[in-house]
């Protein structure tokens, strides 16, 4: 950004929008799992819109630290600094901003997305190609929100000095992507809203399901061990009330051994430890072959029902009595015959497969499993494909950071993954003990991901629809405008259009602005038709006063107003041609001057108007008498004439003009003042030459003058002509 180009209002609105989108950045909309809705962005591209690329970056900067702090993750500032930037060129180069963006993430944003999550982060590899999606079309939703935001804001339109378009677009593409913007933005809230509610709804259906499970299978549980419990209790009072001596207890443990399946062994240990009964009798038989005597003093179950009196529930432990299994023992003490003093202890070893067997009727077992724990957190028992080894501590992870549900989320295994492995619900026991019925997560993440990918699927044909249906409908309303501008604007040669406009796309379907608009047009174009022709009339009646009245000047101009022959000076121009036109073709002109005689005597006798009508008359008898069209007959001055001939028979010329001389002489002529009659005669001198005699017309009269002078001082009525030849 240049320093003097900088603007401090547009380097404020960009500062305010950046705050705005780093405080919405701090708190993007959680969806599902890690598919989160950041909206902060939409400020960068407002300023990318409005103030181009530099700005944009560093409204980007606030924003993308928003996402730093959400996130703590550095790649935000690469992905999103870029992005503004390259909104800010596009628009700068007139590019729509919404494909900008898709560009963008195409090219850009989606590869360093993908290599950031797989080198920097460690994501499951199938899991990377979702997530990037995801935030691509994050993208392109924040970048339709925030061109929508400058249409819908009028008051952004005119922001002093913002970048503006420098090509105008047709209203048919202006109109197609601002549908497209809303589709987009309409169908991206509408997926991201359903979405939500289905991932939601299948949440609360997972969270049920485990819960049911947890009451079920802990309901079954309880009654398991205390069923149990009873048992090994009623056992203990029986031998105790019954008085029966050690040796037969043996008898006692014999006949319950078909009513008690939920023990695996039973045994009766003495007030010294020893096992003095067990059930069932192989297995005592084994333990008495042993080399070492078996006690069990030291044994809790023994202690709490021996010592402490009670009937006791033994966390998960490794028997040492009638076998080395993992077992639960429950004892109860055995009284001395209405006494309070312990003389032994009864004890039972539950058969854990009972577990397995209740894992197994569960009827979402297919995808629950369960993992049972003693009161000291050691697994009593858990479903098979969890892997975990009963007696062993059960250690696990919840929560994650990365991915937010409403769910509860443990880690078995991967304590060390952000990707949760269960979904789970715990529920303690009476007698202490903890159920964990837990489900993966994979599935309904797997979900989420299928829906999403649907959606975007989904979307991007409806982006295609869109396009299509925003053509049509554009098409419906501009193409007619179209149409109109085209027929209404003047021709080529600038005329106005006369034919009558006849489309089919303007018929009833054609909205009534566009046909009021038409019929208006229509009436002007008639008006302006009738008014051009009008208009045309008068151009050519003016034109053809203008060609009359420029004839008369120019006529006026080399004409003599009085006998209408040549002027003397149109004679002295047109001779120059004459002369040059002969002299090519080598021909003759002849130069002729002549004189009425005595014509200042005409004028006192008869008046000037009969001198007029002289003159006049004159001039006709030389038009009729000269009729060769290359004639140049003029009246040089007062009574004086000059005749051009060109090409003319040299031989000939003298008689011709006598011939005149002749004529003009018998021509009668009448006073117009008083009716009287009189003739006159005519001087004539003239000189016949080869064209190249001379170039200059007074060379040639000078010599016609000497002649006329000639003539007049031979008595006049006569003409002397002389023949030059080179
Ligand atoms: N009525 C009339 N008279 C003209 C016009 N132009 C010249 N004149 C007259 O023509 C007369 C010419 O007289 P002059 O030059 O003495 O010649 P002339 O009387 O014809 O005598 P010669 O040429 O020697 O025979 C003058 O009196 C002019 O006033 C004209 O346009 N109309």
């Amino acid at each position: 950004m240049r320093v003097s180009a900088l603007n401090i209002a547009h380097l404020k609105l960009a500062t305010f929008l950046g705050l705005l989108g780093l405080v919405l950045n701090i708190y993007p909309i959680p969806l599902f799992a890690n598919v989160q809705l950041i909206l902060g962005n939409a400020a960068v591209v407002i300023v990318a819109i409005l103030l181009g690329p530099w700005y944009a970056l560093f409204t980007a900067l606030f924003t993308a630290t928003g996402l730093m702090l959400a996130w703590s993750s550095a790649h935000v500032y690469l992905v999103f600094l870029l992005e503004a930037l390259w909104l800010g060129f596009a628009r700068r180069r007139d590019f729509p901003i919404l494909y900008a963006s898709i560009c963008y993430w195409l090219l850009l944003g989606l590869p360093l997305m993908g290599l950031y999550l797989w080198l920097i982060t460690g994501m499951p590899t199938y899991h990377i190609p979702f997530t990037t999606v995801k935030q691509a079309f994050n993208g392109i939703f924040y970048t339709t929100l925030g061109e929508l935001c400058v249409v819908a804001l009028p008051s952004l339109w005119h922001l002093k000095d913002k970048l503006v378009n420098h090509t105008r677009r047709t209203m048919s593409a202006q109109l197609s992507y601002l549908f497209i913007l809303i589709t987009t933005i309409s169908l991206l809230t509408s997926s991201l809203v359903f979405n939500h509610y289905f991932m939601d709804k299948q949440q609360v259906l997972i969270n049920q399901n485990l819960n049911d499970t947890g009451i079920s299978l802990g309901h079954a549980t309880e009654t398991y061990i205390s069923t149990n419990t009873r048992t090994i209790a009623s056992i203990g009072k029986f031998i105790s009330v019954s008085g029966l001596p050690f040796e037969q207890w043996q008898l006692v443990l014999d006949s319950v051994q078909g009513l008690t399946p939920s023990f695996t062994t039973m045994f009766i240990a003495n007030e010294d430890g020893d096992i003095v009964a067990g059930s069932p009798l192989e297995k005592l038989n084994q333990v008495k072959l042993l080399p070492q005597k078996v006690n069990v003093l030291d044994r809790d179950y023994f202690i709490q029902a021996f010592i402490h009196h009670n009937t006791f529930v033994s966390p998960v432990f490794i028997g040492r009595g009638l076998g080395k299994d993992i077992i639960i023992a429950i004892s109860a003490p055995i009284f001395k015959e209405e006494s309070k003093t312990a003389i032994g202890i009864v004890e039972g070893s539950l058969d854990l497969s009972y577990f397995s067997n209740i894992d197994k009727q569960n009827q979402h077992h297919e995808t629950q499993s369960i993992i049972l724990l003693d009161e000291k957190k050691n697994i009593v028992y858990a479903s098979e494909r969890l892997g975990l080894q009963p007696l062993t501590p059960f250690n696990y992870v919840t929560g994650s950071t990365e991915y937010r549900t409403r769910l509860q989320l443990m880690n078995i295994n991967q304590e060390d993954t952000e990707t949760p492995e269960y979904i789970y619900a715990h529920h303690k026991l009476k007698n202490g003990w903890h159920l964990y019925v837990v489900e993966p997560f994979v599935p309904l993440l797997t979900l989420a991901q299928e829906q999403y990918t649907k959606t975007i699927v989904l979307l991007l044909l409806s982006m295609v629809g869109a396009i299509i249906i925003a053509k049509a409908i554009s098409r419906l309303t501009t193409t007619p405008l179209a149409l109109l501008a085209q027929h209404f604007s003047q021709k080529k040669d600038g005329s106005i259009n006369e034919e009558k406009f006849e489309h089919e796309l303007l018929d009833n379907s054609t909205p009534k602005e566009i046909y009021s608009l038409y019929e208006s047009l229509e009436a002007n174009q008639q008006a302006l038709l009738s008014y051009q022709l009008e208009l045309e009339d008068k151009v050519k009646q003016r034109t053809m006063d203008l060609e009359i009245a420029n004839r008369k000047l120019k006529d006026m101009a080399e004409r003599d107003s009085l006998t209408n022959l040549y002027n003397r000076r149109y004679t002295e121009k047109q001779f120059l041609k004459i002369q040059d036109l002969c002299e090519r073709g080598q021909d003759a002109i002849a130069v002729v001057l002549l004189d009425l005689d005595f014509f200042k005597k005409v004028n006192d006798t008869y008046g000037h108007l009969a001198g007029d009508e002289c003159l006049r008359v004159m001039a006709e008898v030389l038009t009729s008498h000269f009729k060769r069209d290359v004639d140049l007959l003029c009246r040089y001055g007062g009574e004086e004439f000059v005749l051009i001939l060109p090409m003319c028979n040299t031989l000939k010329v003298e008689q011709h003009l006598n011939g005149f001389r002749e004529k003009l002489a018998s021509v009668v002529i009448t006073n117009p003042a008083d009716q009287v009659t009189f003739s006159v005669t005519v001087s004539i001198g003239a000189i016949i030459a080869d064209a190249a005699y001379s170039s200059t017309l007074e060379v040639w009269l000078k010599q016609a003058d000497e002649n006329l002078y000639k003539a007049k001082e031979q008595g006049r009525n006569c003409v002397i002509c002389t023949l030059v030849t080179v």
